[in-house]
């Protein structure tokens, strides 16, 4: 999908109370406000039928069966900001795979303000999941004392690595760089495990960095700064040494701490903080880690599978595919 300015032509349709939003030749009726980001709100959109005919003609794979779909409007004031929605709408038509959100169309359309300014808004349209994400559930579960069984959590686990399989396999590798619970959708099936489709690749890029400098070393930390979110964030992308490979293992430390926090309903590095604080940079350049003593703690087998994944250092930590192989063996470990 490529992204030039002219021959975009998403339209708000502020006469009709911000009613009806038009991607490209798509008609849309805006539901209901259903997420908040920095920059970004996220609707339940429905298409009109007549539009949505046109469309399943010409991508019946980007139709969804009851019309409804998750639409991400993007506030762009920067050129900064614009470049990094392009980037993401660029990297997202690179993958192709059931547990990664699918970007099914965008547009982005200049707006002048009543004063005369010009500035940008993104349409992004995405596949629906309304029961939200990992961090959504987790608030609500914790509310009803409610815990994931071992298995559940095994096969969220296993389908987040799959997605992030798929990205470490391209050529070049791309690493997610922001594997978090907020960034994980998930969808509750009856009788069966959760769908989990992770999404946000507005921080993803390759993954292979070779630092040969003090200033190199600098420059990825700012970055990471910006777009690692840091209780998720790997050592090397804290303290990054003059000399040094990194690589998409940055997301195997991620996937760690998400095990954690999909167990325990924290990152769990903010988890050895507690409530008396401390820094979070050094409890992560430690791996500083405590579990939550309680009645309903999980196996050792997956306390020990997240130390595994949790190596301060990149080189002892193991490969995606190292992590899957474990995670099936788990699996069967606790299928019935
Ligand atoms: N496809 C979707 N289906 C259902 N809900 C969604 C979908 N996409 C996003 N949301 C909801 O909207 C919220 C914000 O979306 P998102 O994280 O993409 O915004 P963001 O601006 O990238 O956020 P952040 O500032 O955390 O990076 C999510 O936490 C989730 O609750």
């Amino acid at each position: 999908m490529g992204c030039s300015l002219s021959g975009l032509n998403a339209l708000y349709d502020a006469a009709t109370g911000g009613g009806d939003v038009w991607i490209n030749e798509r008609r849309f009726r805006v539901l209901r406000q259903i997420g908040e980001g920095g920059f970004a709100f996220v609707y339940l959109v429905k298409e009109h039928e007549a539009s949505s005919g046109a469309a399943r003609d010409r991508h019946p794979s980007h139709v969804s069966d009851d019309g409804t779909y998750a639409m991400k409007k993007v506030l762009i004031q920067s050129r900064e900001q614009l470049d990094l929605v392009k980037e993401e709408i660029r990297v997202s038509s690179l993958f192709n795979h059931p547990n990664l959100l699918p970007l099914l169309d965008h547009a982005i359309i200049a707006v002048k303000s009543t004063q005369g300014d010009w500035s940008h808004e993104a349409y992004l349209l995405f596949p629906v999941h309304l029961d939200g994400t990992l961090f959504d559930n987790a608030a609500v579960m914790q509310s009803r004392k409610e815990f994931y069984s071992v298995l559940d959590i095994l096969r969220i686990f296993q389908q987040i690595s799959d997605g992030l399989k798929h990205m470490h396999s391209l050529d070049p590798p791309y690493a997610h760089n922001d594997v978090k619970p907020g960034n994980v959708l998930v969808t509750r099936r009856k009788g069966q495990a959760p769908l989990a489709t992770l999404m946000d690749f507005g921080s993803s890029r390759p993954a292979r960095n070779q630092i040969r400098s003090r200033s190199e070393a600098l420059r990825l930390q700012e970055w990471a700064a910006e777009h690692c979110s840091a209780p998720f964030r790997a050592p090397e992308l804290w303290d990054c040494p003059s000399h040094a490979d990194i690589d998409e293992r940055t997301d195997i430390w991620s996937l760690g701490c998400t095990l954690y926090a999909i167990m325990y309903g924290v990152s769990p590095f903010e988890y050895a903080l507690g409530e008396s604080g401390g820094s979070l940079q050094l409890a992560i350049m430690n791996a500083q880690l405590k579990w939550p003593v309680l009645p309903s703690a999980y196996p050792d087998a997956l306390h020990k599978f997240v130390t595994w994944m949790l190596q301060p250092q990149p080189e002892m930590r193991p490969h995606i595919n190292d992590v899957l192989l474990h995670v099936d063996k788990l699996v069967e470990k606790y299928s019935p």
